[in-house]
């Protein structure tokens, strides 16, 4: 079977075995089993409507004596770009409008508190045809540009966090482009933007023609529901780059992508896990679904013939817990929703136990936690010495810490 077809690796389990090794299988691969949600039944029904998947999971944290459970529910959305990509640009941004904004009100009936969508997510993933007309007209103004607007409008009426991973164009800096992502408030302001911070020189994804590395640092962005980060996709690869959103004070992390099966899908359900067990912290991993195909040719560097598109997303979507618990994975054909309630207590309580981000025989670490928050740090782009982007923090009048 072709990889393209193959729905998802827990359906070829649950499938093919036996119940008593299922659950052996499950408990090693995904951890402390988390229960499902009781999802209402008009948002299934409404899913099913507009063709896409819903799943529920909840990850239970110990009760405390002197803190309540912090309980937030996130929604994670990946989708297949509706439109050819010849399309007209407009059309095709309002088709995908239009698609996010039918799940987001899935999200709604569920209770989501934060939602983030995928990388890009208002075009296809272009870069790899390193063509500037027609894909740099999908760039936006992160503050006001359509898209914001739009997400802005959800926001508000779904009281909900929106996390709108665009294709950004800095009018206000020389009309550079960005490969951002803005977070926008419940309430319905823009709290800030983040900066993707590793950009991909492999293969088809050979982004750099484009927009360089990020300058804003590893802002975290403190919301009603909680702190957060995003780490937009290639940023995943680097563990320093989880490490310094964590250490910046993120309780979940995002990681919206845009990545292929023949390039990166034994590392998926790694990376993101792992990251959420090394910081002690929830990780969201995001990817889009289908295959885009592109008008002209293009070369991938490496000699071998050209091609009109790059291969399949493969969805995969999933949340990962600070316990190394996770949930199953979204499926890797089809448009999803995946709605997961967090207990953010969890983060402080796996801390205690195993407190992997500091010790004295680590000494980097050490350093960075005693002077991570410290006033004159924060004030710039303080380089540690580490990967690009560094530990900045970024001080917009409300909602970043
Ligand atoms: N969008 C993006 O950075 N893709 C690179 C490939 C990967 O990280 O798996």
């Amino acid at each position: 079977m072709a990889g393209a077809e193959w729905t998802s690796l827990e359906e070829s389990l649950e499938k093919h075995l036996p119940l008593l090794d299922l659950q052996e299988v499950k408990r090693v691969l995904y951890g402390k089993e988390l229960r499902k949600l009781d999802l209402p039944r008009e948002a299934f029904e409404a899913a099913s409507k507009e063709d896409f998947e819903l799943q529920g999971y909840a990850f239970e944290a110990a009760e405390e004596q002197l803190r309540q459970p912090r309980i937030v529910h996130v929604g994670l959305v990946q989708n297949r770009t509706p439109l050819p990509t010849d399309a007209p640009v407009a059309e095709q941004v309002s088709a995908l409008h239009k698609r996010i904004k039918s799940i987001v009100e899935v999200a709604a009936m569920c209770g989501v508190n934060i939602i983030c969508f995928q990388e890009a997510w208002t075009m296809p993933f272009a870069f790899c045809t390193r063509e500037k007309l027609p894909w740099t007209e999908f760039a936006e103004s992160a503050e006001d540009g359509p898209t914001t607007k739009f997400c802005q409008q959800l926001a508000k009426s779904h009281n909900m966090v929106v996390v709108s991973p665009i294709l950004e164009r800095d009018s206000e800096h020389g009309d550079v482009l960005w490969n951002a992502a803005v977070v926008i408030s419940n309430s319905g302001a823009v709290l800030g933007k983040t900066r993707k911070n590793h950009i991909p020189r492999v293969g088809d994804f050979n982004e750099s023609s484009y927009y360089m590395e990020g300058n804003l640092g590893h802002p975290v962005f403190q919301t009603q529901f909680g702190r957060i980060a995003v780490n937009i996709c290639y940023g995943r690869h680097h563990p320093l780059n989880w490490l310094m959103y964590s250490i910046n004070g993120a309780e979940i992390i995002f990681n919206p992508s845009a990545t292929i099966g023949a390039l990166s899908e034994s590392m998926w359900p790694i990376e993101a896990r792992n990251a959420a067990i090394a910081n002690h912290c929830f990780t969201c991993a995001i990817n889009r679904v289908g295959t885009e195909h592109f008008t002209n040719e293009f070369t991938s560097g490496d000699g071998k013939k050209a091609h009109k598109d790059f291969g399949y997303f493969y969805g995969s979507s999933y949340v990962a817990a600070p316990d190394g618990s996770r949930t199953p994975g979204l499926s890797r054909t089809q448009d999803g929703l995946l709605v997961a309630k967090l207990d953010l207590n969890l983060c402080q309580q796996v801390n205690d136990v195993w407190n992997f981000k500091v010790g004295p025989q680590d000494p980097c670490c050490y350093l960075l936690l005693c002077f991570g928050s410290h006033p004159a740090l924060r004030a710039g782009n303080y380089c540690c010495g580490l990967a690009h982007g560094s530990m900045g923090y970024q001080l917009p009048p409300e909602g970043s810490v």
